[in-house]
């Protein structure tokens, strides 16, 4: 038998375990992490963040991501300020301002006096094959509003890179949008060939905005730090919103600040539940 030491986080309730490979072998196969996600067989989350050793200097972590479905991705927000709590409060590092090497980039990570954290998540990329995105003809290849075919439907939905894919339509009311029904359909579309990540957005006022998010390889969370950026960017490229948006998720409130040709910053808490033991 194999044990894992492990901490349960969560980034207003999107919840993950955080797994220290710097003094632990870790060894694991895409069917275990699909077990111990499983809120039933195992511990339950949405996604594994593992710490490793950075080759790059100028780093001082390396940040992995595994989705519950056991893929690798690049980007998670709520789960990077999980990662700066755990590694301060747990005595890996003493800086308030750590650089973590990603499968996308370098993000910084500001630990802030009240304990929230605020993360630096790179720009955002537009173009069709930087979401990825395969645009259907000349004129999908150019706009900034893409009309997907979804059965019987066509959904408007503006398309971000974040580190990760994203697709984010405007709804009326979070609350009675259908984000089961068109996150799982818009999730697989065979124009996004690494699936997609779905945001279903409210604005409220120009700095305030509903959003609830379907995720790629997990489903409908509590809250998605990459998809509050997504939805945010959409905003102010179509002019809706300012450049320091509030953003209601159903487990609680971001705030997101983006300027053309700047970072996206997003601030929000993170909180430790309980560490444990896996064997398998
Ligand atoms: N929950 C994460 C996003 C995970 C994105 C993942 N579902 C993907 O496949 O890209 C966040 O707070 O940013």
């Amino acid at each position: 038998m194999t044990t894992l030491n492990f901490t349960k986080m969560h980034g207003l309730g999107n919840d993950f375990i955080v797994i220290n490979a710097l003094n632990q072998p870790v060894t694991w196969t895409a069917d275990n992490i699909k077990t111990w996600s499983d809120r039933h067989t195992g511990i339950g989350f949405d996604q594994l963040l593992l710490i490793e050793a950075s080759d790059n200097e100028r780093c001082d972590f390396k940040y992995r991501i595994f989705n519950a479905d056991g893929g690798e991705v690049e980007q998670c927000g709520n789960g990077a300020r999980c990662f700066a709590k755990y590694v301060t409060e747990h005595g890996l590092t003493d800086k308030t301002s750590v650089m973590v090497e990603t499968m996308r980039g370098i993000i910084v990570l500001n630990i802030l006096d009240d304990g929230r954290i605020t993360v630096d998540m790179g720009k955002p990329h537009f173009a069709p094959e930087e979401i990825p995105f395969v645009p259907k003809n000349k004129a999908d290849q150019e706009a900034k509003v893409h009309m997907l075919v979804v059965g019987m439907e066509t959904i408007p939905v503006s398309l971000v890179n974040m580190g990760n894919p994203h697709a984010v339509m405007l709804v009326e009311d979070v609350k009675t949008a259908p984000v089961k029904i068109l996150g799982e359909a818009i999730e697989k579309h065979p124009q996004f060939p690494q699936r997609v990540n779905v945001g279903f957005g409210q604005v409220l006022s120009p700095s305030e905005i509903n959003l609830r998010v379907f995720e790629r390889g997990v489903g409908e969370t509590q809250a998605c730090g990459a998809g509050a950026c997504a939805a945010v960017v959409a905003g102010i490229r179509h002019g809706l919103l300012t450049d320091t948006v509030l953003v209601h998720l159903p487990g609680g409130d971001l705030t997101i600040h983006w300027k053309e040709g700047e970072s996206v910053l997003m601030t929000g808490p993170a909180a430790e539940v309980y560490s444990g033991t896996l064997t398998y």
